[in-house]
């Protein structure tokens, strides 16, 4: 690793201030954080810190949607779940936070307000200009190191993300350094053959990971399944039925087909598709192969035909990446594609998932830990996939540089 870790440094007695991502789904009007997954993946950073004086930092959603609030539950979650006293401070950088943060005992925590409830937290900006912000300039001056853990966030380039790294020292807590650790793995020192189980409806991001694993010999299959494998029985003249069509042209995806019919034209032997569905009819699970897919009627799973042969495909896997569901399996008729494809991929050597509907299904089925790895990482996860290093990233090594 190129950026500093928690093996790196001196905790003891140190003002540490801790990025994590708390973003969680809540509902707005209790104020309940309804997924703890981010939570409890964070825990073993916060617990490695029990000598510091930890100032925990995150931010919830976006300004102007309902779950944007204050951080009241995410300090008592937390509270509960290390089993140690968590203080909310309803403030960032106004007196009673720097107060706070300076009357700190060692093993302490205290969780700052939301960092987006300041204007400057909200901007995209480079390192150097984050470095710059009231926001940055003020954190900065309250403590001794920062730990970023907030991988769920590493693809963001704003202040608390990048600013942060260039005005103090800086490394990565135990969750970011898992996560490149295992994500990079996929690019280098996993398993062959690897395949990429591309699915759920984020077809841009899944045709953009497809380009660079297959372009790059990353991956040596992809296997488009859900509105992605919608997207390549198109690009493969399949008539995939008018609501399926539409479901894609309502997302703004038509564009993507011909995307894919490139994918196709140059490693077309590479990437394997649904040779049978299953639509709904007359409020019916009915299952059709792919030349005779009816026209009014919407794909909502794999077919058993396929979910058979790409079962065998992913046993004989070394590597499986996976991202995103094979169908509608919120509903118990279109749910056992998912299914099935999850417990296959469960039994691989190196497993690793991004997306957060698929990381519930497998929670919820209760394979987590026959996965190697279920990234945090939503958009995070996909931006890593196609290749790009992460802007928070980028800051944690390009502080280790001036710190470190
Ligand atoms: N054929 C399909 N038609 C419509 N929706 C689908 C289909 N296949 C999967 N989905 C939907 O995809 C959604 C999840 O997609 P996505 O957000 O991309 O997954 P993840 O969160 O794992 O990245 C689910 O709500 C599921 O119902
Ligand atoms: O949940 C997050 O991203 P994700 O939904 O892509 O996993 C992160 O907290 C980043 O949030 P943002 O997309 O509002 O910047």
């Amino acid at each position: 690793m190129a950026f500093g870790t928690l093996k790196d440094v001196e905790t003891k007695g140190k003002t540490v201030f801790v990025r994590v991502d708390f973003n969680s789904p809540m509902d707005p009007s209790s104020e309940t954080i309804l997924d703890d997954k981010r939570f409890r993946e964070h825990i073993p950073t916060i617990l490695a810190l029990e000598d510091a004086k930890v100032v925990v930092l995150t931010h919830q959603s976006r300004p102007g949607k309902k779950d944007f609030t204050t951080l009241k539950s995410h300090a008592d979650k937390l509270e509960r779940l290390i089993k140690r006293p968590v203080t909310y401070i309803d403030d960032i950088i106004g007196r009673s936070a720097r107060e706070a943060v300076s009357s700190l005992r060692n093993g302490e925590v205290i969780m700052l307000e939301n960092l987006r409830f300041n204007a400057e937290e909200n901007l995209t900006m480079q390192p150097e200009d984050a470095k710059k912000t009231h926001l940055v300039r003020m954190l900065s001056e309250m403590g001794d190191l920062f730990v970023n853990d907030a991988f769920g966030t590493a693809h963001r380039s704003q202040p608390s993300m990048v600013g942060l790294p260039m005005a103090m020292k800086s490394v990565a807590g135990l969750l970011m350094e898992r996560e490149v650790s295992m994500l990079s793995k996929v690019f280098s020192g996993a398993p062959h053959p690897i395949i990429f189980i591309l699915g759920g409806t984020k077809v841009d991001d899944s045709i953009a990971v497809a380009e660079h694993v297959l372009s790059n010999g990353i991956a040596d299959q992809i296997l488009a399944i859900g509105v992605v494998g919608n997207i390549f029985l198109a690009a493969s003249e399949i008539e995939i039925g008018n609501p399926s069509r539409q479901l894609i042209e309502s997302l703004g995806y038509l564009g993507e087909i011909e995307k894919a019919k490139q994918i196709l034209s140059s490693y077309g032997d590479q990437v394997v598709m649904p040779v049978s569905v299953a639509v709904r009819e007359d409020g019916q699970r009915v299952e059709y192969p792919v030349d005779g897919i009816p026209e009014d009627a919407p794909i909502l799973d794999l077919g058993s035909v396929s979910i058979q042969s790409m079962v065998q495909l992913i046993k004989s896997q070394g590597t499986i990446v996976f991202n995103g569901p094979a169908g509608v399996f919120e509903d118990p008729d279109f749910a056992i594609g998912t299914y099935e494809l999850i417990r296959a991929a469960s039994t691989v050597d190196f497993s690793v998932v991004g997306g957060g509907h698929t990381a519930a299904v497998i929670e919820k089925m209760g394979l987590e830990s026959s996965y190697s790895h279920l990234s945090t990482g939503g958009g995070a996860c996909i931006e890593f996939l196609t290749g790009k290093k992460l802007p928070a990233v980028r800051a944690l090594e390009a502080s280790w540089e001036l710190f470190g």
